[in-house]
């Protein structure tokens, strides 16, 4: 809601547009005097946010761990920020900002920028004033702000870990190895830019596993590693995609630099291990949008479509395929990091398209232009479903997985006895997650097996929410009508849309569930964050126009 507007001081004219379905109301301001280029004008604008504004999520006491004070925070990726200001929402455009927040004293504000001190608000004695200061040129996707009851642990000499003091303490020491990490990153990519390094472990209704708001990397309790958030860091946040459409910039260097860390912190064998995982999740989000769909082209077009839809493992995977091929054609790891440090350097505090990676690639590799043009781009880039070339990824840390998958699927009723607990108890949590994956990717397993595995692995008992979502999928898939509620429970119990979804659809596509999934999706709709449950309510066909939430 927009009270005034004013250039230089002077009252502006300002008008709203008709209202978009998905990318809002234009507003359109008139400048009362004439512009000469280059000249500089500062606009006013003054205005109010709406509590249905689709960046925030606005969660009562009840919804959070201590119960007694709400909770505020936002997620703007990828055009959410103008629901919360009025801005060039785009992130072409990058900007610096300072900000000044007001929260009753009970709570903490933070944002992500730098903390610039705080004092009593001289107009209520009873609300505190953060200050911030983003001095890095940033696009408007980056702008984030938390409120709530937040406590803070130094962990590392540019790192504090934020969340509910009851998290406080696991958060600190989960994220122990950040300053490891970071230093990892420098030296694969160059100079940390931002300053201070700082992770907030959101409430479970956080529809991301994390996101990489500079200065300030928010996470779900979900998520153990943030080695992705730290890569943004340089790719996505120094070097951006100048539209949507190359959102696989974003991504794809980010998985890459994410890789290339756990190479050093691990193994070879480690990122070879992770790139398997990654062609399976790549496989499992061509087979969910269909192999003719273009939203699984590396390049889609977005006309017309909110880069909420179009989101999925693609700009990730097929991203990351396609630069582990070059590396491949290209000389190996160390030629290829080569090459992502210059393009990071080339492009740093500016954003780029497809067109100009590929550009300032050739340039880099002007004496092996022979292979690039080798390349077929335009099936990597524009052409959907799987990419044209399958790496032949290093197997080792992979076959155990293998060898077990293939023994359930292959396992008649007679056979289920010679299972036992060792199978998985000498699997890492990686290579229990893989082995789930590669089940997964096969038709469903009998119930008899599923039941079998349950005795005698109990995955049920497992935690780990990567673990837990696929062994939940899997048993809902072979129609075990007692995984029905622990999928449901898992899908409303946290809301990282990675999970949510996946297990809303699995249970609305056992037929006879279908109507518990749309009740129990009714029942929890309105305390969902507000991008999740659109896109549930899309997933389970639900007219929520006219759906009622209890
Ligand atoms: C081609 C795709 C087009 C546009 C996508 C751009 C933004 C999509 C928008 O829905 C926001 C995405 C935000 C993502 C934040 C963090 C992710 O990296 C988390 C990945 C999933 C997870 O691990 O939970
Ligand atoms: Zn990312």
């Amino acid at each position: 809601s927009v009270v005034s507007v004013t250039a230089n001081g002077q009252p502006a004219r300002f008008s709203l547009g008709p209202k978009h379905s998905f990318k809002g109301t234009p507003l359109e301001i008139t400048l009362p005097f004439d512009l000469s280029r280059g000249q500089h004008v500062i606009v006013e604008v003054t205005y109010e946010t709406s509590p249905s504004a689709t960046a925030l999520q606005w969660l009562t006491p009840e919804q959070t761990a201590g119960k007694k004070h709400p909770y505020l925070f936002s997620q703007c990726q990828a055009h959410h920020c103008r629901s919360m200001i009025p801005c060039q929402d785009t992130p072409s455009i990058k900007h610096t900002y300072y900000a000044q927040v007001s929260v009753p004293k009970d709570l903490v504000a933070v944002m992500s920028a730098v903390r610039d001190g705080q004092e009593v608000d001289p107009q209520d004695s009873g609300r505190i004033i953060y200050r911030f200061r983003q001095t890095v040129p940033m696009p408007s996707y980056l702008i984030a702000i938390v409120a709530g009851a937040l406590e803070s642990r130094e962990i590392g000499p540019r790192t504090r870990v934020w969340s509910e003091k009851e998290f406080v303490d696991k958060a600190a020491f989960e994220f122990s190895e950040t300053e490891a990490m970071l230093k990892t990153a420098e030296e694969l990519a160059g100079p940390y830019v931002w300053g201070q390094y700082d992770v907030l472990v959101l409430p479970p209704s956080f529809p991301y596993g994390g996101m990489e708001n500079p200065c300030l990397t928010f996470a779900t309790p979900t998520v153990l590693v943030i080695a992705h958030e730290i890569s943004h860091s340089w790719t996505g946040n120094l070097v951006t995609n100048k539209t949507w459409e190359h959102f696989w910039l974003n991504e794809g260097h980010t998985v890459y630099l994410e890789r290339m860390i756990g190479r050093c912190l691990e193994s070879e064998q480690f990122r070879q291990f992770k790139a398997i995982g990654g062609w399976k999740d790549l496989q499992d989000s061509v087979n969910t949008f269909g192999a003719n769909n273009p939203l699984t082209n590396l390049v889609p077009s977005l006309q017309d479509v909110s880069p909420d839809d179009a989101f999925s493992s693609v700009p990730y995977e097929k991203g990351f395929a396609l630069l582990y091929y070059l590396e491949e054609q290209l000389g190996g790891p160390e030629v290829f990091m080569g090459f992502v440090k210059s393009y990071i350097q080339r492009f740093a505090y500016s954003s780029v398209t497809t067109e100009e990676w590929k550009n300032y690639l050739f340039a880099y590799f002007k004496d092996k232009v022979d292979i690039l043009n080798k390349v077929d781009w335009n099936a990597w880039m524009f052409t959907p479903g799987m990419p044209p070339v399958k790496p032949q990824y290093d197997t080792t840390m992979a076959d155990a997985c293998n060898a077990l998958s293939q023994k359930w699927l292959q396992a008649k009723d007679q056979d289920l006895n010679s299972f036992k607990r060792s199978d998985v108890k000498t699997l890492s949590s990686h290579q229990v997650i893989e082995f789930l994956s590669l089940l997964l990717q096969e038709d469903p397993l009998p119930l008899t097996h599923v039941k079998k595995m349950q005795e005698i692995y109990d995955l049920n008992a497992y935690m780990n929410a990567e673990i837990r979502f696929r062994w939940l999928r899997l048993c809902v898939r072979s129609r075990w009508e007692e995984a029905v509620p622990l999928a449901l429970k898992m899908a409303t119990d946290q809301g990282r849309m990675k999970f949510t979804r996946p297990l809303f659809r699995e249970v609305f596509n056992f037929e006879k569930f279908r109507d518990e999934a749309l009740r129990v999706f009714l029942a929890h709709r309105a305390g969902m964050h507000p991008v999740t449950s659109g896109l549930v309510s899309k997933d389970l066909k639900v007219d929520v126009s006219n759906a009622a939430s209890q």
